[in-house]
């Protein structure tokens, strides 16, 4: 079936990569994106805030899309070691997560601080991906569903609309974990974010829905094929070259 939203698969690099190997990463990616001439997917990257640069600078041409990790609520100001949003988008970047669960839990984020992110991005032109998801205590106790309404209220920009957010459910038991929900569980969980969204915005059909937690090559496809599944926040596998490009093509 044609998919009415076009798909993302982005790779959030976390704290990896010094340069030699970033840029070895990046350009191995943008020769495999551009010798595929994909039109009907959009691929990023998000290395750590030092590569943004240089990684974009690698990339160009390519199509593939870099973004930031985080980045900070104000555009500039006294805020020692912290980066805006606007800064991300002056090194080349298009796109930013925010609110991810190891900053929810690393440095104590709540769903306000992950919307005035969101807000920010907005503000500077990058289009901010809002990470969600629970946690292997909130899912043993069966408040999956009640933890995503909380923090997509919580942390959906003001005024969102569809061309404006992309939103990752990342469980966060998942994550790096070799774990997966069942494939009806991410669809039941996608099916119950875009409900959520339809409440908070005018076009919640249109949002694009990523599933992040362990996505690999091999369970890419499966994945990637469940409902309202509209693309992957890929971590570990999306250090390896032909691993991620394999995540990719499995749309
Ligand atoms: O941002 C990416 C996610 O945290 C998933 O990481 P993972 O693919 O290593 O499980």
């Amino acid at each position: 079936m044609a998919r009415t939203r076009r798909p993302l698969i982005a790779g959030n690099w976390k704290m990896n990569g010094l340069k030699a190997d970033a840029l070895a990463l990046a350009s191995g990616i943008a020769d495999g994106v551009r010798q595929t001439g994909w039109t009907d997917r959009e691929v990023l990257i998000c290395p750590p805030a030092t590569l943004v640069m240089a990684v974009a600078e690698a990339v160009k041409g390519s199509g593939v899309l870099v973004g930031g990790q985080n980045c900070h609520a104000k555009p500039s100001g006294a805020h020692t070691g912290d980066i805006a949003a606007e800064m991300l988008r002056d090194c080349g970047a298009a796109c930013v997560i925010v609110g991810h669960s190891e900053r929810r839990t690393d440095c104590g984020e709540t769903d306000a601080d992950v919307r005035a992110k969101a807000e920010a991005a907005c503000r500077a032109g990058l289009l901010p991906i809002v990470c969600i998801g629970e946690t292997l205590a909130e899912q043993e106790a069966g408040m999956t569903f009640s933890v995503l309404a909380n923090q997509l209220k919580g942390s959906v920009p003001a005024g969102a609309t569809a061309a404006k957010l992309v939103v990752a459910y990342e469980p966060v038991w998942a994550i790096g974990t070799g774990k997966t929900p069942t494939i009806a569980e991410v669809a039941a969980a996608h099916a119950h974010i875009r409900k959520v969204l339809d409440g908070l915005m005018p076009d919640a059909a249109g949002v694009r829905l990523l599933y992040g937690g362990s996505v690999k090559a091999s369970n890419a496809a499966e994945l990637l094929a469940a409902g309202d599944v509209d693309g992957a926040l890929v971590g570990g596998a999306s250090l390896k070259v032909d691993e991620f490009l394999a995540i990719a093509k499995a749309v």
